[in-house]
């Protein structure tokens, strides 16, 4: 998807596009605490920007290996979610292609970036996370497929949010602060 294919965003938006992988067994994820730059301190999904001329879903398999050791397929790769965070005061919108994966061979490895760890998937540590995932969690647990906006000020304060459903972009969710027009 393209950002011209978000309703909640201008379709002249300057756009940076990201991959976050989530990576399971069983019934735990595999979360990365971050060990610098963008989100550093946080526990996350595996991913990073995309690499001009690059396959989104290519460079969602090759962050899962730089960053955790593991091996993973672009056709094991599932589209969960396309998420858009603008922050104010900054013209550039973050584009995340958020895929989930079930098939992982290899061995978990810490990597410059992230360090590793399991988590039952029903007990992750939102209070170490980035904010926006304790909105959208549920709907991963669920397996709903979504598209959302947040709207930032700082890193840890979200504005407002809309969800919607990956294939009708009917409202799923949807919260603002007073006084903010979305
Ligand atoms: C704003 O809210 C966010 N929430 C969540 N859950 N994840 C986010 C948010 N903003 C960014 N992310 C994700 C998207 C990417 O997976 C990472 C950031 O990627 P990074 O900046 O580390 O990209 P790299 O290419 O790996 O960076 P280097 O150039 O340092 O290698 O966070």
């Amino acid at each position: 998807m393209t950002a011209g294919q978000c309703i909640d965003i201008p379709v002249n938006a300057k756009i940076k596009v990201f991959t976050l992988a989530l990576l399971n067994k069983d019934d735990e994820i595999l979360l990365g605490l971050k060990k610098r730059g963008l989100g550093e301190g946080l526990w996350n999904g595996f991913g990073g920007k995309v690499d001009p001329g690059e396959e989104i879903v290519d460079a969602a398999v090759r962050e899962v290996k730089e960053e955790c050791g593991l091996t993973v397929l672009p056709t094991d790769m599932e589209n969960l979610a396309v998420i858009h965070f603008e922050f104010v005061d900054d013209p550039v919108i973050l584009e995340v292609h958020v895929f989930k994966c079930s098939k992982l061979a290899g061995v978990v490895e810490e990597s410059d970036e992230m360090s590793p760890k399991w988590f039952p998937r029903d007990n992750v540590p939102h209070s170490q996370m980035w904010p926006d995932d304790e909105v959208w969690y549920p709907l991963y647990l669920s397996g709903t497929k979504f598209r959302a906006y947040f709207l930032f000020q700082g890193y840890k304060t979200i504005l407002s949010y809309i969800i919607r459903d990956f294939y009708d972009h009917t409202v799923i969710l949807k919260e603002k602060k007073k006084d903010v027009i979305i």
